[in-house]
């Protein structure tokens, strides 16, 4: 299988002042095309700061980030603007949708931005709001008319909208309950199976886990280890 994500001995230390943090120690990962993998950790052991790499949001101190045979660690800012939208599809924990938007103007926004012709957008927004289940009906309405696991499906749909090879989510479950946190699990699982979408998600819940190929557990900026789900 290929590779779509390589990260070779990534280190990340920031500096404030005079003290240094090593957030990220020498991170070995490869993750291959079309598979679900899970970051798991205690809080402040890494995980958005190894997804915010990996993303080309943050460049690490040290080490080389390759996406799909690209080695993109020290790309300049516009190639990585454009990597990142046409690559990556982002989730948050707080789903970050734009409360003045409709659903279908907050699942449209990332083709405006990337210019694409307006009977085009409309044509893959349509599309995705059909792929996810339950917020076609749900166009018209603004986020905070929605519930928290609908509006992860927004944010989820937005993700979608450019077609990328790869979905980042960090802690998208973590405002949910137990039962609407393992739907959005399922609608992950769903994605990658139907669509053939890399997914990699970090998480402290081990309940979610259930869905996922592998689990990559950090701690203290480490790999510690990396499990196959059965
Ligand atoms: N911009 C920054 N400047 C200094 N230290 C930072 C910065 N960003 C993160 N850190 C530190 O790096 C470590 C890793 O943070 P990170 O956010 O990646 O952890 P995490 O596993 O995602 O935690 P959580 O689950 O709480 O989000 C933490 O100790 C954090 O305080």
């Amino acid at each position: 299988m290929k590779n779509v994500i390589q990260l070779l001995d990534v280190n990340k230390v920031y500096k404030t002042g005079n003290n240094e943090w090593v957030a990220l120690r020498d991170v070995n990962l490869n993750v291959e095309d079309g598979e679900f993998i899970a970051l798991v950790g205690p809080s402040g052991s890494g995980k958005t700061t190894l997804l915010n790499i990996i993303g080309l949001m943050d460049s690490p101190t040290r080490g080389h980030v390759v996406l799909e045979d690209k080695d993109v660690t020290y790309l300049g800012e516009k190639e990585k603007s454009e990597l990142r939208n046409k690559y990556i599809g982002y989730v948050f924990q707080s789903y970050n949708l734009i409360s003045f938007l409709t659903v279908y103007q907050n699942v449209e926004l990332p083709l405006v931005i990337a210019g694409v012709p307006e009977k085009e957008r409309q044509k893959m927004v349509e599309e995705v709001l059909q792929t996810i289940p339950g917020i076609y009906e749900l166009r018209n309405k603004r986020p905070t008319q929605l519930s928290g696991g609908q509006q992860q499906r927004v944010a989820i749909a937005r993700a979608l909208v450019n077609r990328p090879k790869v979905i980042l989510a960090d802690e998208p479950t973590a405002n949910l309950d137990i039962n609407t946190g393992k739907a959005v699990v399922d609608l992950f699982k769903k994605i990658k199976d139907e669509l053939g979408i890399t997914i990699v998600m970090a998480t402290h819940d081990l309940e979610m886990l259930k869905n996922c190929d592998r689990i990559v557990y950090i701690r203290d900026g480490m790999v510690e280890r990396i499990e196959k789900n059965s």
